[in-house]
C-alpha cells in the first residue's frame, strides 16, 4: 500500500475508503451541506464537490470513474469519465455527474457517487520525426477492420 496524504475540507465525509477487500476504486461521497442537496436534472450535470485535496505521489494519476450502480439503475455516470487527478493538482477533487435519464436525480450529503483509481502514468518524449514507420493498420482505423 502506498500512502497518500489527504486533507479534508470542513464538508468532507471523512477519508475515501474502499468498500471490500478487492476494490480497485476509493469510493467518492458527495460533500455537501446537509440542507443543500444537488438535483441534478435529466441530461443536465452538476460538479460534486468531495472534500477532498490529495498529493499523490509523482509517477501517479487518479482516475474518477463512475458507479455502475448509478449507472445502471439511474442513468447518473462521470461524464469525463476517466476523469483525470494529476499528481501536481492540490485542489478539490470534484466529480462531474451527468444525468442521462428523464427524471432529476437528487444528491445528498455523504452519498457514494463515482470511484478513484489510482494508477501508474507513462510519460513520453515526443520527437518531431519527417515519417512514420509503416504497419499493417497504417492509418485505416474507426472501424476499418468491420463492425
Ligand atoms: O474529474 C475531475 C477531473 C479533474 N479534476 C481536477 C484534477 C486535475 O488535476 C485538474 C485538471 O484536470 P484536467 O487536466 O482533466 O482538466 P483541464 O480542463 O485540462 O484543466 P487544466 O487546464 O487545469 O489542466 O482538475 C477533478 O477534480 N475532477
Ligand atoms: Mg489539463
Amino acid at each position: 500500500m502506498i500512502e497518500v496524504p489527504f486533507t479534508l475540507l470542513p464538508h468532507a465525509d471523512g477519508l475515501p475508503r474502499y468498500a471490500s477487500d478487492g476494490a480497485a476504486g476509493l469510493d467518492l461521497a458527495a460533500a455537501l451541506p446537509d440542507d443543500a442537496p444537488v438535483t441534478i436534472p435529466p441530461l443536465g450535470r452538476a460538479m460534486i464537490p468531495t472534500g477532498l485535496t490529495m498529493a499523490l505521489p509523482a509517477g501517479y494519476e487518479a482516475q474518477v470513474r463512475p458507479r455502475s450502480g448509478l449507472a445502471a439503475k439511474h442513468g447518473v455516470t462521470v461524464l469525463n469519465a476517466p476523469g483525470t487527478i494529476d499528481c501536481d493538482y492540490r485542489g478539490e477533487v470534484k466529480v462531474v455527474l451527468v444525468n442521462l435519464s428523464d427524471i432529476p436525480f437528487t444528491v445528498a450529503r455523504g452519498e457514494r457517487i463515482a470511484q478513484m483509481v489510482v494508477a501508474p502514468v507513462t510519460r513520453v518524449a515526443p520527437v518531431a520525426v519527417a515519417s512514420l514507420d509503416e504497419t499493417t493498420r497504417g492509418a485505416g482505423g474507426f472501424g476499418s477492420t468491420g463492425r
